[in-house]
């Protein structure tokens, strides 16, 4: 089967930009976010070498640093099973750890960082303003898309005690599909010869136990906080775009986006929506750097992007507007109408005509 992925060279870009904004802009965006692209003259330029001096995504430098992050991946080709996924799938699908807002979960992330990570050592929150803020000025336009950056990474508060605190393995990293054979383009892909998966013929043709050209959708990729946010975005009834929930659930898989490999499982929808995770990439990978983003100066803008998530009608019980539970707000509010009116019936109706429309503002969502 030949799939059209899009090759997108980052350094020719911006002098290409017209092209591919032509391309890009060919998709529909579902939402209600912003779509169209404004080109701007002095657009993100991809550094050379990364805050430590060398180049971005250099796994085989000797150094201190590099040692981690060998180790980690040797951790994660291990213990990433098949079976450990669907464990997790199904443990975090309850969506039961805490009940938050995006920017309170984007301050958790101020206690987190990456271990696998050769490019950045900042605590996560300078990590998505940085990205965010990159893609916002070269896209200003696409607001869903600054949202993205904004939001992509926030699956790390895995690692925090509230939320399992499970090891980096289970966490960060590069990700890559199970129940079908490990690509050599895997980072470190020596490592999954330990890996029990191994033993099971039906995991370890090119196809294992998928189909050709089944749709990332259905494929069981490893864990960690990827897969958990898209989860968490799309339990909650995110009105993100698909193209954006498309970049959180795969931003971590290189093996797909910058290698090539896996294209035989993607669909043609998943064709189009990996033109925009190269577009992210850039920003993702790019922009990190020991430049601070000052966060009070841009968190007005944030707040106002998060606002535009709408959630499901029934999954929060906090007004947006005052964080007072709705059910508390609205009996209130019924009970003084029903003070002036001296009538129990008209206290009932309001009360439920108050929580039904107090649940169209939920605030938080189930994480
Ligand atoms: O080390 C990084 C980091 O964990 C990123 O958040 C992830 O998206 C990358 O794929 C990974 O290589
Ligand atoms: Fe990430
Ligand atoms: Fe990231």
């Amino acid at each position: 089967m030949t799939i059209c992925v899009e090759q997108f060279d980052f350094g020719s870009h911006f002098e290409d930009k017209n092209k591919h904004s032509e391309d890009i802009n060919e998709l529909v965006l579902d939402g209600g976010f912003v779509q169209p692209k404004q080109d701007s003259n002095d657009a993100f330029v991809a550094p050379d070498i990364n805050a430590f001096g060398h180049t971005f995504r250099n796994y085989d430098e000797e150094s201190e640093r590099q040692k981690g992050v060998e180790e980690f991946y040797r951790l994660q080709h291990i213990n990433q099973t098949f079976n450990f996924v669907k464990k997790m799938r199904e443990e975090y699908m309850k969506l039961d750890k805490a009940e938050m807002s995006i920017w309170e979960c984007c301050e958790l992330l101020n206690e987190v960082v990456d271990e696998s990570d050769p490019d950045l050592d900042l605590p996560q929150i300078q990590h998505l303003l940085q990205s965010a803020e990159a893609i916002r000025k070269d896209y200003p336009n696409e607001d869903w898309l600054h949202l993205t950056a904004l939001i992509h990474d926030l699956g790390k508060i895995l690692l925090l005690p509230k939320f399992g605190e499970l090891p980096q393995w289970a966490v960060v990293g590069d990700t890559f599909p199970l129940g079908c054979a490990f690509d050599e383009a895997n980072i470190h892909h020596k490592y999954f010869k330990d890996n029990p998966d191994i033993k099971y013929p039906e995991y370890n043709t090119k196809n294992g136990i998928y189909n050709e050209g089944c749709g990332l959708d259905n494929v069981m990729m490893s864990w960690g906080h990827d897969d958990y946010m898209c989860m968490v975005a799309k339990e909650n009834g995110s009105t993100l775009p698909k193209a954006g929930l498309f970049i959180i659930r795969y931003h971590s898989f290189y093996p797909l986006h910058k290698e090539n490999a896996y294209t035989h499982l993607m669909n043609e929808e998943d064709c189009e929506n990996l033109k925009w995770l190269h577009v992210f990439n850039k920003y993702d990978l790019y922009s990190k750097s020991k430049v601070h983003v000052d966060v009070d100066e841009v968190k007005p803008y944030y707040l106002s992007l998060i606002e535009k998530v709408r959630l499901n009608s029934d999954e929060s019980d906090e007004c947006c507007l005052c964080n007072t539970n709705i059910y508390e707000l609205a009996f209130f509010f019924s009970l003084s109408f029903c003070f002036f009116s001296f009538h129990c019936v008209s206290m009932c109706g309001t009360y439920f005509l108050l929580v039904l429309v107090l649940q169209y503002f939920p605030a938080k969502l189930k994480w």
